[in-house]
């Protein structure tokens, strides 16, 4: 939301596939819209790669010998795959601080889908194996829902008159430094909204 916030045109874009692919002031995202969100999930999955939630996934051992990327891993070693290191390797990612969704609408090898899982670990999501995470369908529902409903409810902009959201990262995580502050407008008919 931050990254989005402070690249409006990246956030109309995502708003317009929204009203195009659920009609506007008809009815709120379903999960049967997510499989036509394709740029929507475009910026979730490289908020995954840019701000991984955590440096490191959870360690694994290695229960035989294998060679990975050329490199021997010996039986018994620990494995720790840094989630921030590989999200903006420059060798995979061009421009890696960058956050531009478009770059998994390129590349995703003729696949018409894009999702949030990725297998071959350019970066981690959901991780990939024996222990990958066992809620792929899940997280995904979850994460395209709260983000496309989020975009298609409400018009975001930063808080008392700043013109950005500030992106640094806090000294002792991968948090930002400041909490996010926004203020949401509502962009939808009021009867679109429930009533709490
Ligand atoms: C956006 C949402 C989610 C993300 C990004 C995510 C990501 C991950 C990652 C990275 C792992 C570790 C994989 C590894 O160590 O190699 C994992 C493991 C796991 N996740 Fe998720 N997860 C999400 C949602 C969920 C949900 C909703 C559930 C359950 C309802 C779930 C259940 C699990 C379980 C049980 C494991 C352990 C699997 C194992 O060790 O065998 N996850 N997840």
């Amino acid at each position: 939301m931050a990254e989005l916030i402070n690249r409006p045109d990246l956030m109309a874009k995502a708003t317009e596939e929204i009203d195009r692919v659920v009609g506007k002031d008809s009815r709120l995202v379903q999960e049967s819209d997510i499989g036509r969100l394709n740029y929507v999930k475009a910026c979730a999955r490289e908020a995954f790669r840019l701000h991984p939630l955590a440096p490191f996934n959870a360690p694994h051992v290695a229960t035989q010998d294998t060679t990975v990327g050329g490199y021997f891993i010996p039986k018994g070693s620990h494995a720790l795959l840094s989630r921030y290191g590989l999200g903006r390797n420059p060798k995979v990612w061009p421009d890696p601080l960058r956050f531009d969704p478009e770059r998994h609408l390129e590349n995703d090898g003729g696949v018409d889908e894009v999702a949030l899982v990725e297998k071959e670990l350019r970066f981690i999501s959901f991780s990939t194996g024996r222990r990958g995470c066992v809620a792929t369908v899940l997280g995904t529902c979850m994460t395209t829902m709260l983000l496309a409903r989020l975009l298609q409810c409400f018009a975001w902009t930063p808080v008392g008159g700043n013109k950005t959201v500030d992106l640094s990262e806090a000294e002792d995580g991968l948090s930002l430094a400041t909490p996010l502050m926004a203020l949401p407008k509502t962009r939808l008919a009021r009867h679109l909204y429930p009533v709490v």
